[in-house]
């Protein structure tokens, strides 16, 4: 591959240091001249190109691609060609990929793995919604920031190369082949099954500290196919059985036992993580967190202090799961059954919304600014390090979701305010790039969102009880909205 160094692309990116080399081309840190902003550019290689089966093909996956905007999720920025050479522009990462991590460090105590997988899953549910697979799900794709945010990156750019080219490529095939699922395998994939399946590998891997299955390419394929993956608890005994139910369930051979979406898997994740770390309002606001009385904390519980000591004995041969998959599965299928019954119902809808009723709880349309009259009754104050906001906001639509897989929202409101968290971390991550914070209109804007959901929890439209609830309570502006 040409040296890229210093190389100004189509007049507008000007590239600085090689981040690094992958089997599809380079990522190099680079500035875009037009914004000031500073980007991550991936220059495709040039025989990866010549693999493309058609560029304008690359041209619409990556415009599927920029059209995922969350947290969770890389933005893409650009796309373009350098003297024949595809590129494709995106928001520069700090930290480090999950594969780094996972090389340092072997593996992940349950919390912190289920809050990061839960973060993939965040993004990858993201993605479906909004009709883009990923295709290559693997800890090389997800990057951890610097403040601890999971990003999946590289969507739409495994399809360069065919799946079977990429079984026979020597240097690529191991990394790749252990993620890859059955159908991939035999040349069905491209599914959002396809990404759960991976989603599985890395969740198993995070856990056990290796993926399910290990060898050379052609015992990996046979693996894949036929072989039921040892469950994790054989490894390390304290894996809680739901959570190996989830894992074994993601890894199913036939893509229809698998759960019926990323967004299931994540309800079953978020019963293993701590209450979100970030549900305190990050701008160091003078008014504490409310707790619950007597709610638990993380760690209070014999379940979530499962501090990851090194590793374990493995436990006898003999050992048998508490809950079978069967029963994880029929958990999961429960609460997707909910989320549709309870949009047919239109339940908890408590019948049309007030005329003074806040924008997002009341209008068709999802709206950018809440109303300002009761905006008006929170009082701004200037939002911190942005990355602290991008943090809030995942967890907050991580809550979200977990929420609605639990049937405890109106899903019409619940689409309007994912749209508008969505819509903020867009804004956040334009604002940071153009490194000028737009900090007192996005916390004017997350403070209306909490507002109107207070006030839809008065409405009925969002139970009391449940994670969004008390991510709310925990936001520390439950007292401002009281007052
Ligand atoms: N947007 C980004 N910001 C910062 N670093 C990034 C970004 N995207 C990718 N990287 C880093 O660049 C390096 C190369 O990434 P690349 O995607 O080319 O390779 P890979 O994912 O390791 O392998 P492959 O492309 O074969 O799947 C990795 O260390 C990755 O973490």
């Amino acid at each position: 591959m040409p040296d890229m160094a210093s190389s100004l692309l189509v007049g507008r990116y000007q590239l600085g240091e090689l981040i690094g080399r992958g089997g599809m081309g380079e990522v190099w840190q680079g500035r875009d001249l037009r914004s000031g902003r500073p980007v991550a550019v991936k220059m495709l290689t040039p025989q990866v190109a010549q693999m493309m089966e058609a560029r304008e093909r690359f041209a619409r996956e990556m415009r599927a691609a920029a059209r995922i905007v969350h947290p969770n999720v890389v933005t893409v920025l650009d796309v373009g060609e350098h003297e024949g050479q595809p590129f494709l522009v995106m928001e520069l990462l700090s930290g480090r990929s999950l594969a780094a991590d996972l090389a340092e460090r072997g593996r992940y105590g349950i919390v912190e793995a289920c809050h990061l997988l839960g973060q993939a899953a965040a993004g990858l549910d993201a993605a479906h919604r909004a009709g883009v697979v990923h295709r290559d799900v693997k800890p090389a794709n997800l990057h951890r920031t610097g403040q601890g945010v999971l990003k999946v990156v590289d969507f739409g750019v495994a399809h360069l190369a065919t799946e079977a080219a990429r079984l026979t490529a020597v240097g690529t095939v191991v990394g790749t082949a252990a993620y890859l699922s059955p159908e991939q395998i035999v040349g069905h994939g491209g599914q959002p099954a396809s990404d759960l399946y991976a989603l599985g590998c890395v969740g198993y891997e995070l856990l056990c500290g290796h993926p399910p299955f290990v060898g050379s390419a052609p015992q990996l394929v046979y693996k894949h196919l036929h072989e039921p993956p040892v469950s994790p608890s054989r490894y390390r005994e304290d894996v809680p059985a739901e959570l190996e139910g989830l894992i074994l369930a993601l890894l199913a051979k036939d893509p229809a036992a698998r759960p019926a979406g990323a967004g299931a898997a994540l309800q079953i994740l978020s019963a293993f993580t701590q209450p979100p770390a970030r549900t305190a309002w990050p701008t160091g606001s003078p008014v504490p967190p409310v707790l619950r009385p007597g709610g638990a904390r993380a760690g209070d519980t014999a379940l979530l202090n499962t501090p990851d000591s090194g590793p374990r004995q493995a436990p006898s041969e003999g050992r048998r799961l508490v809950v079978p998959v069967a029963a994880a599965l029929t958990a999961i299928t429960a609460a997707v059954v909910g989320v549709s019954l309870l949009a047919n119902s239109g339940q908890p809808s408590a019948g049309p919304a007030p005329s003074g009723m806040s924008s997002i709880a009341a209008s068709e349309e999802p709206t950018t600014t809440p109303s300002t009259a009761t905006s008006a009754m929170l009082t701004p104050s200037p939002l911190p390090a942005q990355s602290g906001a991008d943090g809030w906001l995942a967890d907050f639509d991580r809550a979200l979701l977990a929420q609605q897989a639990q049937g405890g929202i109106d899903p019409d409101l619940a689409r309007k305010v994912h749209e508008q968290i969505t819509k903020m971390a867009g804004n956040l991550s334009e604002d940071k790039g153009r490194g000028k914070g737009k900090g007192n209109q996005a916390q004017k804007q997350m403070r209306g969102l909490v507002r109107d959901l207070f006030e839809a929890q008065r409405q009925g439209k969002l139970a009391a009880d449940g994670p969004l609830s008390t991510f709310l309570d925990r936001s520390g502006l439950s007292d401002e909205h009281d007052n």
